[in-house]
């Protein structure tokens, strides 16, 4: 922090007539005695002082309670003594908290409550730690679990020992004085059974008041277990921990059928909100059938909402909440534990930011000195040191023309002898001009203090993101869902390839594997490789891609192709959900108002990370900048999210259709002025100093923030700690993609001896309806898309069906019975 300007207080002299107490007046605005004394009690030193008391209190009664039980059989008889007689006797008395231990104990423990009193040291511990600011239980509630337990459990104690009272061991009865009154005061009026009724009743009472947990309890205790018959109709979907498999159709995304793209969503790019159109059906458009709820199905949902009992496109009564409890996708891989800290790297200076002073004042000076030398005056000047840069904040004498100050960036720069300064002129809502100036010892930010910090860890964005430390030395952290694509750039050797591990090594550390699914392109073969271990975990692939790392261009093509069918196949899930994005999605699967077993299934975030975008584009050039865009301006709604890397960012590679649809940009140092215009439609990048140092702009915002750095090692140790976990079977698969000419499935991809069961009655189903379409089937056996896309595959490959015909269903080639049974026996 910048060294603070001792601020110089001139002392108010004083009145002269005022001398001493007696004439002075009462101020009308000195707060009176009520607020002085509020305002003592509420002063964190009276409180902490107050806590500190309270809790010595606590330990000497706990002390004294314990002492009575081995020392009451001799202190008791001295009870009925008076204050004073006891005194004189103190040495008499046994108990280690002597005089007043001794009463206290006897009170409580002999004449009131007995072996509850011990509630009371809960009591005043709770009030000692809150007073000393510790968030624990707040008092109203410790004082009602007191009030509870010193009544109930004194009775249930009087109740329960008072056959034996002869019998005691103690020299005092375990449920006090009050709990043996209250207890043979209800059985004179109800009974013992009557007693035991209303102990057991009002502890019920307490524990449904006191916890939200109770209820489903005790549901749980009295649930029927359903029958094997039940069991069987249950969709499978959980991961079978025993079998370590996973076999959901819900998850493995295989399908044929793309989703017309003018038929689902025309979104707007600067719209939060998704415009859905629906063209005029046509007669033999069966996907339209089912994409439209019934108006019978309308009104059931809307009444069903008023109702709070909405099973929306759900009509098995098996599957629902109440019977099921809520859908928790990380039971898939229950025993997952996210990358501890200790796999990080921990910098000598993550704790204490040094700033060298000398340095600090001298720059200073010079700024102020060449300033001087251009006639330009200044008023005031202030410093704040971050990791990389320092910012001098100057505000010019009245009159001073800014431009005079902008222009003379090369001569404050060469009379600072530094590598590059960045003059921020003014700095907006602020009304000063700074100038950033590199430090001459920059400090490594490490990824250990920014994935350890409160801000980080307590954060509740969807997809966190932490870049990292701001010129304030405060954490940078955006939500990736929200900005919703990142377009990252930098000259080479400049802190790319750590600042995209660093945005993987936050995600990772925050998402669960079953939330959070990457796609990693990486041309380059290198900087993804050390990812390809945690393909089961976190990766997702083509279901035919060998390799998880995507680097083949050709494979890339297929795999952004492949995502716009997932995008599409997520819009019409979110359709048939009739909800707007996929957090509402999510939410309404996980309390079972989307049967799996109608083509439901809970939707992970997709990350896709392309590392030389560059390269991509001039080699494959509008067949990878057409799904890119098209991604990149509807996928925000279904969780797709996308960051595109280049070193080279020149107007032909990030081109209008990428910049119009990547609002957030991150730029590293890059060469030259222009080169920066092109990222971030400004200058700044080329003054940057490189080493991770970057901007970061969203609209009209610019941060410079210094990357968090994190090593290969590190890296290495997050992938190790991983993979050293139970794992899904296989790799998140997409969507297989169909070619658009629709030149149909590769016959030898699809094994007509592991023919679908239900392949021949859907193959009668096809050609009784003449409907080749993937939502029959799905419809009318009651199964998932990818079921129903595999049986699709198989009757096109044995003829039933043409193949894909992009928004039109496919034809059916065979026109009756008599020629589709031919086929059969044929199988
Ligand atoms: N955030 C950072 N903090 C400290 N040093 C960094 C940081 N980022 C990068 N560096 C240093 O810069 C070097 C180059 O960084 P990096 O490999 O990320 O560059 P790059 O832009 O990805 O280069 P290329 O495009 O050639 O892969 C690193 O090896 C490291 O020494």
């Amino acid at each position: 922090m910048a060294p603070k300007k001792p601020i110089k207080t001139i002392p108010k002299p004083e009145p002269k007539a005022a001398s001493k107490k007696e004439s002075k007046p009462r101020d009308p605005n000195e707060p009176g005695f009520g607020v002085r004394l509020k305002n003592f009690l509420t002063d964190e030193r009276t409180r902490i002082v107050m806590g500190i008391a309270v809790l010595i209190g606590v330990l000497f009664l706990l002390v004294s309670f314990v002492s009575y039980f081995f020392f009451a059989y001799v202190d008791q008889s001295k009870m009925e003594l008076s204050w004073g007689e006891l005194q004189k006797m103190r040495s008499d008395i046994q108990n280690w908290g002597s005089v007043l231990g001794a009463i206290l104990s006897d009170t409580f423990l002999r004449r009131g409550y007995g072996i509850a009193s011990f509630a009371l040291i809960y009591f005043g511990t709770i009030i000692g730690l809150r007073l000393l600011t510790a968030k624990v239980t707040p008092v109203w509630k410790a004082f009602f679990h007191t009030c509870f337990w010193l009544v109930w459990f004194s009775t249930l104690l009087g109740f329960v020992l008072i056959p034996f009272t002869d019998s005691y061991t103690f020299s005092f009865s375990p449920g006090g004085e009050q709990g043996d009154e209250v207890s043979r005061w209800l059985i004179s009026y109800v009974g013992n059974s009557g007693t035991l009724m209303i102990l057991i009743g009002s502890f019920l009472i307490y524990a449904i008041v006191s916890s939200k947990k109770t209820i489903p309890f005790l549901k749980g205790l009295f649930k029927r277990k359903p029958k094997d018959a039940e069991i069987a109709a249950e969709p499978e979907l959980e991961f079978s921990e025993e079998s370590d498999e996973y076999e959901s159709e819900a998850t493995v995304a295989v399908g044929t059928e793309i989703i017309p793209e003018d038929w689902i969503v025309k979104g707007n790019e600067s719209d939060e909100e998704l415009v859905i159109e629906t063209p005029e059906p046509e007669k033999n458009d069966v996907l339209f059938e089912i994409q439209q709820p019934e108006a019978n199905e309308e009104v059931r949902t809307a009444e069903d909402e008023e109702s709070g009992l909405t099973n929306d496109d759900n009509e098995d009564p098996f599957y629902n909440v109440a019977k099921l409890g809520k859908y928790d996708p990380t039971l898939d891989l229950s025993h997952y534990t996210p990358p501890t800290l200790d796999l990080l790297k921990v910098y000598g200076t993550d704790n204490d930011t040094q700033i060298d002073m000398v340095e600090q004042n001298a720059n200073k000076d010079r700024i102020i000195k060449t300033l001087q030398n251009y006639g330009i005056e200044i008023e005031t000047i202030k410093a704040t040191v971050g990791p990389t840069i320092t910012l001098y904040e100057i505000v010019p004498k009245a009159g001073v023309r800014i431009s005079k100050i902008r222009n003379l960036e090369y001569d404050i720069m060469l009379s600072l002898a530094a590598t590059g300064i960045r003059i921020i002129a003014p700095i907006p809502g602020k009304g000063t001009i700074g100038i950033e100036v590199p430090n001459s010892d920059p400090q490594v930010v490490s990824m250990h203090s920014i994935i350890a910090s409160k801000k980080f860890q307590e954060s509740k964005f969807e997809l966190p993101v932490a870049f990292g430390r701001t010129i304030t030395n405060d954490i940078f952290m955006v939500d990736l869902a929200k900005m919703p694509h990142l377009l990252v750039a930098g000259a080479t050797g400049q802190g790319k390839s750590v600042g995209l591990n660093a945005i993987i090594t936050s995600l990772l550390y925050k998402k669960h594997p079953s939330q959070l699914k990457l796609v990693l392109v990486d041309p380059k073969k290198v900087e993804f490789n050390i990812y390809g271990d945690i393909e089961k975990h976190f990766l997702a692939k083509l279901p035919d891609g060998d390799d998880a790392i995507i680097t083949d261009t050709s494979k890339v093509v297929e795999t952004l192709n492949s995502l716009c069918k997932e995008m599409d196949d997520r819009y019409d899930l979110l359709k048939k959900a009739h909800v707007r994005n996929i957090k509402e999605y999510n939410e309404k699967f996980f309390v079972r108002h989307l049967n799996p077993e109608k083509g439901h299934r809970f939707l992970p975030y997709i990350v896709v990370i392309v590392d030389e975008f560059g390269d991509l584009i001039m080699t494959a050039g509008k067949e990878v900048e057409m799904p890119i865009a098209r991604i990149a301006q509807l996928a925000r709604a279904v969780g797709i999210h996308m960051i595109i890397a280049t070193q080279r960012p020149s107007v032909n590679i990030i081109t209008g259709v990428i910049k119009a649809n990547f609002p957030a940009r991150v730029a590293f140092r890059v060469s030259s002025m222009i080169d920066s215009r092109t990222i971030l439609d400004s200058p700044g990048a080329n003054q940057l100093v490189g080493r991770g140092d970057m901007l970061f702009s969203q609209g009209n915002d610019l941060t410079r923030v210094q990357c968090a750095f994190v090593d290969t090692p590190e890296v290495e140790n997050i992938v190790h700690h991983i993979t050293q976990q139970q794992a899904y079977p296989t790799a998140f698969y997409l969507p297989e993609y169909v070619g658009v000419e629709g030149e149909g499935i590769d016959a030898s991809s699809v094994d007509m001896s592991k023919r679908d069961p239900l392949f021949e009655e859907a193959a009668r189903l096809i050609v009784a309806n003449q409907q080749g379409s993937t939502s029959l089937i799905q419809r009318k056996f009651s199964i998932g898309y990818n079921r129903a896309g595999r049986i699709v595959d198989q009757l096109e490959v044995v003829g039933i069906i043409g193949p894909f015909e992009g928004s039109k269903a496919r034809q059916v080639l065979v026109m009756d019975d008599y020629h589709l049974e031919q086929i059969l026996k044929n199988l």
